[in-house]
């Protein structure tokens, strides 16, 4: 505060004692009590400092955590793995546990403080002198001349300034409240496309038993595409419960559209897809989902610690503490030693929330950009470990759920050679009569299981079988085949 602003302030003090000390009996000293609020209450505003902030309240995290759930980026993978009603649970919680802390950035948090009651008080306390002088003229307006108003009149700003800030407040918790709602929308969400009413798997089908699935005439395109050659076009094909398949095809030609439309992300625009025999669309759309089993190289780690993460491959609540399966579903996937490097161990969270900031001038000061970068997570693993990590959730899946049909869409691009040998490996072990649909580029180790071949072009099946059919058809499989091998020999 300028020594120009303090005199000011006491001229004014002065003449608000004057004004309303004439008309209220002891006012002067009441007002000189009031006048020293300001003491006790301080200046929260930021605007214009330099600093540095930190959020350290667990639920407030946790909350920011929840809502990169509802983002464009993790969303898929939550209605893919049908984790919905525990973020709702987890979410209700937080919120509940926030209570009348508003949905804003730590650094706006600061400056309206914690509560409703300190946010009123530092509101009103620089301002505690007039308003005083203003309650005084509603409750004794007979005493209040003229002039006397005119000086109250200078207190509106500071009413104005304190019912604004409570307005505020008073708004921020219906937007709490919508936002929850968003939260709950956002999950729930079931695309424009009409659910079914079938239950998943119907009434009489074994659970443990994999899916069957049949491709008839099947015609796509992505609602948003511009051009008129079509993802997929007149696809048929056959797979029999508990099959091992493998797509196989040049870049675009239509597999991982395969597996997207077996989740029902999308409707085919011709054709029909059957699973165990009837259309698609017919299931609820949830319980087909929790049917599936999905790891793609889209699928990224969740802000939550490493636990939690693998734990939401099943859609189970209490695989949380299912340490055995958690341990299982590391070594499988090749993730175990990663854990062990950390200090935390499965605590770890490997993608937190920001939970701090510094402001424009902070960021110009050293020591404070020192401290915002002391917030920065300090544990990064590499590509190849993050898939690892991610595949884990699938093993968890595998492990725990009652899945149908595991669909495994590249997801070992980041992986060395053996890496990827070992994690398909454990995944077609871990098939136990499930049918498993891989979508891979790097196929010869893979293929030669398989039970199935699905080989794709330009949106079309150009050719079914097994390899060693495929490659007495010397056609695309083949062609493709011999360059991967080619490609060995000639580096051998
Ligand atoms: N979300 C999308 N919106 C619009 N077009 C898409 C979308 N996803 C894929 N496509 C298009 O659909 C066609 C098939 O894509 P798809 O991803 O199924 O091929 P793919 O065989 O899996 O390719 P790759 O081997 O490169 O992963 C391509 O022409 C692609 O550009």
């Amino acid at each position: 505060m300028s020594a120009e602003s303090v005199v000011s302030s006491l001229f004014q003090l002065r003449l608000v004692i004057h004004v309303v000390d004439t008309s209220v009996r002891h006012a002067g000293l009441t007002l000189v009590l009031l006048s020293m609020f300001p003491l006790f209450t301080g200046n929260r505003h930021l605007f214009g400092k330099s600093y540095v902030v930190q959020a350290i309240n667990q639920s407030y995290l946790r909350k920011s955590a929840l809502l990169k759930f509802v983002g464009d980026r993790l969303k898929p993978q939550v209605i893919g793995a049908g984790i919905n009603d525990y973020l709702l649970e987890e979410y209700r919680t937080v919120q509940h546990n926030l209570r009348d802390i508003p949905d804003l950035p730590p650094e706006m948090l600061y400056e309206t403080r914690s509560s409703l009651l300190s946010g009123v008080f530092s509101q009103l306390g620089p301002q505690a002198v007039t308003l005083y002088a203003a309650l005084v003229a509603v409750f004794n307006p007979s005493k209040i001349s003229l002039a006397q108003l005119a000086v109250i009149e200078q207190t509106n700003t500071s009413l104005r300034q304190t019912f604004g800030m409570l307005s505020f407040w008073f708004q921020q918790l219906p937007q709490d409240v919508a936002r929850m709602g968003q939260f709950y929308m956002q999950l729930d969400a079931k695309p424009e496309m009409k659910d079914g009413d079938t239950p998943y798997p119907r009434p009489g089908y074994d659970k443990s038993v994999g899916m069957s699935i049949e491709f008839r005439n099947v015609s796509f395109n992505y609602p948003s595409t511009k051009t008129d050659r079509s993802a997929l076009s007149d696809v048929s094909f056959t797979i029999q419960p508990g099959n091992l398949v493998v797509i196989v095809g040049s870049n675009g030609g239509g597999k991982t559209t395969i597996i997207k439309l077996l989740s029902r992300f999308y409707d085919v625009d011709a054709g029909t897809i059957f699973v165990d025999g009837i259309p698609i669309q017919e299931y609820r759309m949830e319980e087909l989902r929790k049917g599936i089993a999905m790891l793609t190289q889209e699928h990224d780690l969740f802000p939550v610690s490493i636990q939690e993460d693998v734990a939401l491959g099943s859609p189970d609540k209490s695989a949380i503490r299912d340490t055995e399966k958690l341990t299982e579903s590391l070594r499988l996937s090749g993730a175990e030693h990663i854990v062990n490097n950390f200090s935390e161990g499965i605590n770890t969270i490997l993608e937190p929330v920001s939970n701090g900031y510094v402001s424009f001038d902070g960021d110009r000061d050293e020591e404070l950009q020192a401290i915002y970068k002391s917030f920065a997570k300090s544990t990064s693993v590499s590509g190849g470990e993050r898939q690892r990590l991610v595949a884990a959730r699938t093993f968890m899946r595998l492990l725990s759920a009652p899945v149908k049909l595991a669909t495994i869409d590249e997801p070992s691009s980041a992986l060395d050679p053996a890496g990827e040998f070992k994690l398909f490996s454990h995944l077609r072990e871990a098939r136990k009569g499930r049918t498993m649909i891989f979508v891979t580029h790097r196929f010869g180790h893979l293929t030669k299981h398989a039970d199935l071949i699905i080989c794709v072009k330009d949106g079309k099946v150009v050719e079914t079988g097994t390899h060693l059919e495929l490659l007495s058809t010397d056609g695309e499989y083949a062609h493709l085949y011999n360059v991967q091998a080619q490609a060995f020999s000639s580096a051998a």
